[in-house]
Parts: C-alpha cells; sequence; structure tokens
C-alpha cells in the first residue's frame, strides 16, 4: 500500500523505514537525535523520528511496538506500550523510549529503536440495545473464568 511519506530531518532522506526482509512485518524507526540520549533506570523519552506519515485512509492504522532485542535484551519498551497513529494524523512519528531496566541504556543517534506495522481497522458503528440479539457461550465470562489448563 502507498503512504505518503514526509522527511522533516534531512538526515532520514537516506535511512527511509525499509523492510528487512521479504516477510518482514515491521519497519525499524530510528532515533532522530543530534546527540546520544542517555536513559536512566526507569526514565521515558519521547524520541523523534525526523519523520512524519499520512495513512489517509482510515481503513488503516499504525502501531508502534518495541523491538525485541531491545525490549529484551536492554529493557528498552515503550512509555505508551504500543503506540497508535491515526490515519488522519500528520504530525511527526515520536517513540515514547522507556527503559523499564535498572540499568542505564543510551540512545544513539540514528539507532533503530522501535518498528512501526501498517494494520487494517474497522471503524465500528453501535447500535444500542436493551438485550444482545444471541447468547454466546462465553456469556458475560471473563478474566480467567475458562480456566489455564
Ligand atoms: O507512540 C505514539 C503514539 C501516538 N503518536 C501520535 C499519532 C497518533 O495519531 C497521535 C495521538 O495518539 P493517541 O490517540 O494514542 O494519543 P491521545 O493521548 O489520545 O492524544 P489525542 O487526544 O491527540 O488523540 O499521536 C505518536 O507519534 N507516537
Ligand atoms: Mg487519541
Amino acid at each position: 500500500m502507498d503512504i505518503e511519506l514526509k522527511i522533516l530531518d534531512p538526515r532520514m532522506a537516506e535511512r527511509l523505514p525499509a523492510y528487512a526482509t521479504p516477510g518482514s512485518a515491521g519497519l525499524d524507526l530510528r532515533a532522530c537525535l543530534d546527540a546520544p540520549l542517555s536513559l536512566a533506570p526507569h526514565a521515558c523519552a519521547l524520541v523523534p523520528t525526523g519523520l512524519a506519515i499520512h495513512i489517509a485512509d482510515p481503513g488503516f492504522a499504525a502501531l508502534i511496538l518495541p523491538r525485541s532485542g531491545l525490549g529484551h535484551k536492554h529493557g528498552i519498551v515503550l512509555g505508551n506500550l504500543v503506540g497508535l497513529i491515526d490515519s488522519d494524523y500528520q504530525g511527526q512519528l515520536m517513540v515514547s523510549a522507556w527503559n523499564r531496566s535498572d540499568t542505564p541504556y543510551t540512545i544513539e543517534p540514528m539507532e533503530r529503536i522501535a518498528q512501526l506495522v501498517v494494520v487494517p481497522v474497522v471503524q465500528a458503528a453501535f447500535r444500542v440495545v436493551d438485550a444482545f440479539g444471541a447468547t454466546s457461550a462465553r456469556g458475560s465470562g471473563g478474566y480467567g473464568s475458562t480456566g489455564t489448563t
């Protein structure tokens, strides 16, 4: 699918997001920083990417997700856990980088810190009812109601 992309920082022109392999779902996002950014244990910082996208079609959105290596090995995940990019957002893509570990971590300029996944979206139209039209097998059971084994 075709998505408009604006380069907000000229350094990103030669580092545009690209799928690393033919089967990749995510596009790595880089930290568009002028200097290394030290993230103290448990600190969070909003990191610019130097890019803006306009998905435009409300049938799609993008998710910002952690990179598994950074998250698992260094505890660098996202302060908002998952970033949701609305189809009408035209501002800079920002990554909320959260150091959930007990060790400081330094984000280097242009380091790949998160990944973007474009996903289909359905906008629901709600129809208010007094009672649901059908009874489901689950009913109102939740929170572990099906057990663990
Ligand atoms: O990790 C993120 C999350 C969001 N955004 C941008 C795109 C998104 O479309 C917009 C709003 O995000 P969201 O709706 O999650 O935040 P909000 O707190 O509800 O803000 P708003 O009131 O602007 O919707 O911020 C990012 O750049 N990075
Ligand atoms: Mg919102």
